[in-house]
């Protein structure tokens, strides 16, 4: 029996309502299986928790955390209850940067079932490799001076290691795609960065002879993921960059309710985490229809990432049967509730 431990941390808003779906749906594919188990640690860390401890989470949060295989997250943020660079920064972002969890990779591809906003999607499939441990999101700044005379700094970080870490990665993955790589740059407007980031890309593509490139600014390539998705296969992007585009991949596809992504660590020291691109949407919250396809798709992740490939293309099949047979939430155009979509994908499982 394979046993995965989980750390749990369903976080705010509608993760609090998706992350125990998700959760069904792993058990469900367990007891298919036959040889998988898992087993979770519930965490309560969360703005709530912020209101009453004045932390996100406990001091030894992250050691607790390095006992589990995974980090299994809904979605962090209460603006009414904690600002969000405390209650982010104190929980999701410190989790992605001290367990060392240096890529997010964020698919974007049409699924069956859903329709794409766009007038004519031709059938596109990008892999979105963020990097996610420095850029633009650093803690370094600071702000002198009051009123009128007031100065604020923030920094961004680009470091050799960090950047050929996420070029290289993108180009790894290329070779097991369709052999191209896209950079999201920005040489033209951030001078110091960006034609250093551009350096990287064009050293570490000297590696990869079979691998096809090319490099767009961020503003043009935001507008190709609209105009001309299709054309893009792997796309790497700083932190920031990669953060819009992946919630544009997301919109491309049907709503951010169905994105899924990895924040993965690579040396093996800590676990990596698993998370649905969107936030805690507040303004959906208790209302039982957050689309729990997001939440659902990233234990697909999960389970590739265990190795498990045959049990997430399974889950897969089973999202997009259900989308087809049109049980679905308000933000893809249905009218069904949380629960009643995990039920359907449920019931798929089962049947297939
Ligand atoms: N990784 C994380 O935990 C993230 C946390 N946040 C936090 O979440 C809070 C809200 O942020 P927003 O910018 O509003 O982004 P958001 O992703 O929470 O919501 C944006 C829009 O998409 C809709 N939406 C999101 N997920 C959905 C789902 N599963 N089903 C149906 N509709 C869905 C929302 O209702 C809203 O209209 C903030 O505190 C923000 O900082 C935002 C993005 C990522
Ligand atoms: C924080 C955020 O927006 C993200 O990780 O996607
Ligand atoms: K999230
Ligand atoms: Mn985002």
């Amino acid at each position: 029996m394979k046993q995965m431990e989980l750390a749990v941390i369903p976080g705010d808003g509608i993760g609090k309502e998706v992350v125990p779906e998700a959760l069904r749906v792993l058990d469900v594919i367990a007891e298919i299986h036959g040889g998988l188990k898992f087993s979770s640690t519930h965490h309560p860390w969360s703005s709530e928790y912020y209101v009453e401890h004045g932390e996100m989470m406990p001091k030894d949060g992250l050691s607790q955390l390095t006992q589990s295989d995974a980090v299994f997250l809904g979605a962090v943020g209460d603006p009414a209850l904690v600002a969000d660079h405390i209650s982010l920064g104190g929980l999701l972002l410190k989790i992605r940067r001290e367990f060392e969890q240096v890529i997010n990779i964020r698919p974007a591809k049409q699924l069956k079932g859903i329709v794409s906003p766009l007038a004519n999607p031709r059938d596109f499939d990008i892999m979105i490799v963020r990097e996610n441990s420095e850029g633009e999101y650093s803690s370094i700044g600071g702000s002198v001076h009051s009123g009128e005379d007031e100065i604020v700094i923030q920094n961004a970080v680009f470091t050799k290691k960090g950047v050929s870490r996420v070029i290289q990665y993108a180009f790894e993955l290329a070779q097991q795609r369709s052999g191209r790589v896209t950079s999201a740059t920005k040489s033209n407007g951030i001078v110091h960065s960006m034609p250093f980031w551009d350096e990287v890309f064009k050293e570490v593509s000297t590696n990869y002879k079979n691998v096809q490139t090319n490099s767009e600014h961020i503003d043009a390539l935001s507008a190709f993921f609209i105009t001309k998705p299709q054309t893009m296969d792997v796309v790497v992007a700083s932190n920031l960059f990669g953060d819009i585009l992946s919630d544009i991949g997301a919109a491309i596809m049907g709503s951010i309710g169905i994105a899924p992504a990895g924040n993965i660590n690579l040396n093996g020291k800590y676990p990596s985490m698993f998370e649905p691109v969107h936030g805690s949407a507040p303004d959906i919250f208790g209302k039982g229809i957050a689309n729990p396809i997001g939440q659902i798709w990233t234990a697909k992740m999960m389970l590739d990432h265990f190795g498990e490939l045959e049990m997430g293309t399974l889950l897969l099949e089973a999202i997009e049967s259900s989308m087809q047979s049109g049980i679905k939430t308000a933000d893809i155009g249905g009218s069904s509730s949380t629960s009643e979509v995990t039920d359907e994908i449920i019931a798929n499982l089962r049947n297939k």
